[in-house]
């Protein structure tokens, strides 16, 4: 048995664009039938969703048979979070709140072993290293590994150049929801100037020859970041895709009340603009 490919990582460094839904629900089941969609990747969010290793682990099991690839999302840069992630098998990470090149160094470190890393050996019990039957997995499993760090704050974008020169950083994602907020304008992902800053700071990643990141929900502004440089665009979040769909199932029969009459929910053909308070 060998060490899986990293195919993203790889698809990344070719500059073929990968499209993605973010993965919120947290279930198995849900992440199975999202890895049947066609999607290029998957995010199992382990930083806002209710994911636990646990979690986490059955939605990579789920995914695994599918063509889509897995990015975790931890809670936070950790150390040791990020090692029992890699041990559960992921091999992609999206890490938030990231703000200087210092940390963007350390979690590199988090995710090579020894000598060029700190990451813990622990392969017999490593479903990553499918419990040792992968031979070599110690030697191959850092060539294998992507990462990408969150810029999401001022503080961020100011350190962008810095981040994205760190060796061992595949890709940097801009967060437009933390980023609207640190840039005083919380709950508007979509606004000008906040998709100014995003599509400077793609052009600035890609110069350093790296892949940037986002997540639009909203189809144009998600084709503008693509057109500004964007490699991994997240374009829709399963939590919002189906409470939006339920909503306007249940209004379109919904018995209008004895006051003035409801409009019929429009079964709308373009992208429905982000949640209110942005996504
Ligand atoms: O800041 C952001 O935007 C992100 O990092 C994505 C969000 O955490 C999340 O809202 C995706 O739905």
């Amino acid at each position: 048995m060998k060490t899986p490919e990293n195919t993203f990582k790889r698809a990344l460094a070719a500059g073929r664009p990968q499209f993605g839904l973010w993965l919120g629900l947290a279930d198995a089941y849900c992440a199975e039938i999202a890895a049947g969609a066609g999607f290029d990747w998957l995010l199992i969010d382990g930083e806002h969703a209710p994911n636990d290793l646990r979690g986490i682990l059955a939605q990579l099991q789920a995914i695994a048979a599918y063509p889509s690839h897995p990015i975790v999302r931890p809670v936070a840069g950790d150390a040791a979070i990020i090692k029992q992630v890699l041990d559960l098998g992921a091999q992609t990470l999206l890490v938030p709140m990231v703000e200087t090149a210092e940390q963007a160094a350390a979690l590199v470190a988090a995710t090579r072993y020894p000598p060029g890393g700190i990451r813990g050996v622990g392969s017999a019990l490593a479903r990553a290293s499918r419990w040792n039957r992968i031979d070599g997995y110690l030697d191959e499993a850092d060539g294998e590994i992507c990462l990408l760090v969150q810029v999401e704050s001022a503080r961020g974008l100011d350190n962008l150049d810095a981040i994205a020169a760190v060796e061992g950083v595949d890709g940097v994602f801009f967060g437009p929801a933390d980023l609207s907020a640190s840039l005083g304008l919380r709950g508007q992902p979509g606004h000008p100037t906040v998709r100014a800053a995003i599509e400077d700071g793609i052009g600035r990643t890609r110069k350093a020859g790296k892949a940037a990141g986002v997540l639009a929900t909203d189809e144009t502004l998600a084709r503008a970041y693509l057109a500004a440089g964007a490699l991994f665009v997240g374009v829709g979040v399963d939590t919002t895709l189906f409470a939006r769909a339920a909503a306007d199932l249940a209004a379109r029969f919904r018995q209008p009340s004895p006051g003035p009459t409801i409009a019929p929910a429009t079964t709308s053909t373009t992208t429905a603009a982000p949640a209110p308070g942005g996504y």
